[in-house]
């Protein structure tokens, strides 16, 4: 690797230069902004840099999320890549690509912009008369559903089903990138196609106090309160923004009784349950835990597994279960990071013309995976085996002797022997205190079929590499 500026870099034509020239950026400002701003905004971009440095393109979600980057933000990243680059590098900004499949998300540069053009089109409110900035991507279609979010997709569902009856309001709260927009963007999708009349608004809790300010410099509260107030779905995204805000508070107090008067529902989001906001009103708090709140936990392995294989889908491509497995063990926080895990490896894939393949992800993921601590202990051989053969990590040290759960024990024993300094008989200690001799016993017998049975062997493979990152 080109060690040195990232402008030294891209001479070479390198494209981690690219990466590393957009890391120092958003590395920069998350020195200077406020750690709410800077995770709100700034950490869930993507962005691909041209090769030939001639552009940059950074993906945002969603119209709103992009409309707000231009206005506050664009500047300042611009002013961040001209120093960091030496030169003035054009911005774009794009909406994130969800519907029309990718031809590729390293495009040579005119290419690039036709493909954002092109999805900005797609996700256009389809509304008449009335914007009701829902995107039409975000349905329940597309939402992978996994424990991390069943109760908060039923009672979504219910809501899209009955609104203005139960749970009202709806309150879901997680971390980034858990799909708490989505799920709110499928709940009025859903509304709209079984009742296309329903009026139904999406708004993120930053533009509603823009509004509110808006309308208080204009005189204009009527407008205001007539927009709101004759809502039948009220979806509001991260409402965590309006602390402090008193003003807005009120608004929002008033427009919440006006809608719950009127049986029209609301679904709000946040990053914290209701009780865990601060600097909002107890009035206020109180009534967000009035109805039902849940909430969205990091998804489980098998849901990240089937989150990327489905999106690879949605974008053409074929992702093979074992290379999910791989990534998906690999990249655990959300949702959000897991799609740029796969758009990379697309892109990788499709720039090299080769097929997805452990080794390829492991390429196109390199900066990520080397990040990550890679000392391989035995506990994770223990947990990444027993995720692999679905078994219970605790039969990694149970007695128990059937086969199905026999084999991956001696499986785990003989990759810790592999893969770790641990002696036979610390090995044996730490598979619920078994004797030295079954541990060679385990990794003789494992050695030896390895090099018979050409499926276990590749089972093994996908192992090793799983765990070596
Ligand atoms: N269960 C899921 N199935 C499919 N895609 C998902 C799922 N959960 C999240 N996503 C996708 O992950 C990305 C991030 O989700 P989303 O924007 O809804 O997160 P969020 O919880 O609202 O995060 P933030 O608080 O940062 O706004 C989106 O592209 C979304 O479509």
């Amino acid at each position: 690797m080109t060690e040195g500026s990232p402008r030294e870099a891209a001479a070479t034509g390198n494209s981690d230069a690219g990466y590393s020239l957009w890391q120092a950026c958003v590395d920069q400002l998350a020195q200077e902004l406020p750690e709410q701003q800077f995770n709100t905004w700034i950490k869930p971009l993507d962005a691909q840099v041209a090769e030939d440095f001639s552009r940059v393109t950074v993906f945002v979600a969603n119209r709103f999320k992009l409309d707000w980057i231009r206005a506050q933000y664009a500047a300042r990243i611009a002013s961040h890549l001209e120093r960091l680059y030496g030169q003035p590098v054009p911005l774009e900004l794009a909406l994130a690509q969800r519907e029309a499949p990718a031809k590729s998300f390293v495009l040579p540069s005119a290419e690039h912009a036709a493909a954002a053009d092109l999805t900005a089109v797609g996700e256009e409110p389809a509304a008449v008369g009335f914007k009701n900035r829902l995107n039409a991507a975000l349905t329940f279609d597309t939402l992978v559903e996994g424990t991390a979010n069943r109760m908060a997709r039923a009672a979504a569902m219910h809501v899209a089903g009955s609104p203005g009856q139960l749970y009202n309001p709806l309150f879901i709260y997680g971390g980034v990138g858990l799909g708490k927009t989505h799920l709110v963007h499928a709940v009025g999708n859903r509304l709209l196609a079984e009742r296309p009349d329903a009026k139904v608004l999406y708004i993120h809790a930053e533009q509603f106090v823009s509004d509110v300010v808006k309308a208080y410099q204009r005189k204009t509260f009527d407008e205001f309160k007539e927009r709101y107030h004759s809502l039948d779905l009220l979806l509001i995204d991260d409402v965590q923004f309006f602390a402090n805000k008193d003003r807005t508070q009120e608004e929002f107090f008033n427009a919440f009784e006006a809608l719950l008067a009127k049986k029209s529902h609301i679904v709000m989001t946040s990053d914290t349950y209701p009780k865990g906001l601060a600097d909002i009103h107890e009035r206020l708090v109180s009534r967000f835990d009035s109805g039902l709140t849940v909430a969205i936990e990091p998804p489980e392995l098998e849901m990240r597994v089937a989150i990327l294989i489905n999106k690879a889908r949605a974008e053409g491509a074929d992702m093979p279960e074992e290379v999910a497995f791989f990534v998906a063990k690999n990249v655990r926080s959300n949702v959000r990071e897991l799609e740029g895990a796969l758009r990379k490896i697309l892109a990788y894939s499709r720039f090299n013309q080769k097929e997805v393949s452990i080794q390829l992800a492991r390429e196109a993921l390199r900066d990520l995976l080397s990040i990550q601590n890679r000392q391989i202990s035995v506990e994770n051989i223990q947990k990444t085996v027993a995720d692999y053969y679905k078994i219970k990590v605790a039969d990694m040290y149970s007695k128990k002797r059937p086969a199905s759960i026999a084999r991956p024990r001696q499986i785990a024993m003989y990759l810790a022997k592999e893969l770790t300094q641990k002696s036979l008989p610390e090995i044996g200690e730490l598979f619920g205190g078994r004797d030295h001799t079954t541990v060679l016993h385990a990794v003789r017998k494992i050695a030896g079929e390895r090099q018979q049975l050409t499926e276990l062997n590749q089972q093994l493979h996908v192992l090793e590499q799983t765990l070596k990152g």
